[in-house]
């Protein structure tokens, strides 16, 4: 896109704008109430504010509420799941976020990078049409574990059903991802974009994802942290523990990004949730 010049008065008025807390979407209802076109307010505040002009075109967009099921979000201070004491040490609401202490234990977290070791290949992302793909912007290894597949899996699957009130069945199959020094995941939200042409095809089978629950196996020696840059929050990786985080579609303060990792190594495993079934989960 060509980049428009713009005049040191609006770019002030953007920056302290939101500065002051007013949401980009009220700096572009602002614009364009005074009279500027919509296309051309997106294109500016995206330059002024060094954003991805999708990143806008999201924010334009209404959100919505999928039809389907939701999580419920854990209160603090926490609860027991088959045994195991979950702590919520932190708790927001917009986004909608718990940081989950305890979820997994040691053992669980060495046999999922035991058990995923041998099966890592290069980290797809699902591009406009649907298709899987390798993705610049992942520069980490990963995988997925079928549902259900091995009683550590079925175990890890049932607190996840269990602490977000959510059938075993609304899960993608278990990631885990892999990422070295340098290697991280850059700003994303995990919902599905509707204005995406591949959309009818991502959501056929299961609807919308509405949560991610993203498990961190090991601790990295620097870095790796995941961050939250709408709200300026970020999550550090500590082995066995979780950042659970539920959204709409549209819903921007979900953006979110793996940091790269600076030392050490890191991973994760995630599991993503969706509005309606999206498998036939043993049981
Ligand atoms: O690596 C992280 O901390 C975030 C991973 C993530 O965003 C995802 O798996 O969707
Ligand atoms: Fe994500």
């Amino acid at each position: 896109m060509k980049s428009l010049p713009i005049r040191p008065e609006l770019r002030e008025w953007i920056l302290s704008t939101t500065r002051a807390g007013h949401s980009v979407q009220a700096v572009l209802k602002l614009m364009q109430e005074t009279g500027y076109d919509p296309r051309q307010s997106r294109s500016i505040i995206a330059t002024v504010l060094n954003m991805p002009v999708t990143a806008l075109d999201a924010r334009a967009q209404k959100p919505g509420r999928a039809p389907g099921r939701r999580t419920r979000h854990p209160d603090a201070p926490g609860t027991v799941v088959d045994g195991r004491a979950i702590h919520v040490g932190v708790s927001m609401e917009s986004p909608v976020l718990r940081v989950l202490n305890g979820f997994l234990s040691d053992q669980e977290c060495q046999a999922l990078i035991d058990q995923a070791m041998p099966r890592l290949q290069r980290a797809k992302t699902v591009d406009s049409s649907g298709k899987q793909q390798v993705d610049a912007r992942r520069t980490s290894e990963g995988m997925f574990f079928g549902i259900g597949e091995s009683p550590l899996i079925r175990n890890i699957e049932r607190r996840i059903a269990t602490l977000l009130s959510i059938p075993v069945d609304h899960g993608e199959g278990l990631q885990v991802l892999h990422y070295l020094p340098g290697q991280q995941y850059e700003p994303h939200y995990d919902w599905f974009d509707p204005e995406q042409p591949g959309f009818a095809a991502i959501t056929a089978k299961g609807g919308q994802r509405i949560a991610s629950l993203v498990m961190y196996l090991n601790t990295p020696e620097a870095g790796g942290g995941t961050a939250f840059p709408e709200v300026g929050l970020t999550v550090t990786a500590l082995r066995g523990s979780a950042v659970y985080f539920a959204y709409d579609t549209g819903d921007t303060a979900s953006l979110h990004a793996g940091l790269p990792v600076q030392k050490g190594e890191k991973w994760i495993a995630t599991k993503w949730l969706r509005e309606q079934p999206f498998q036939l989960a043993p049981r």
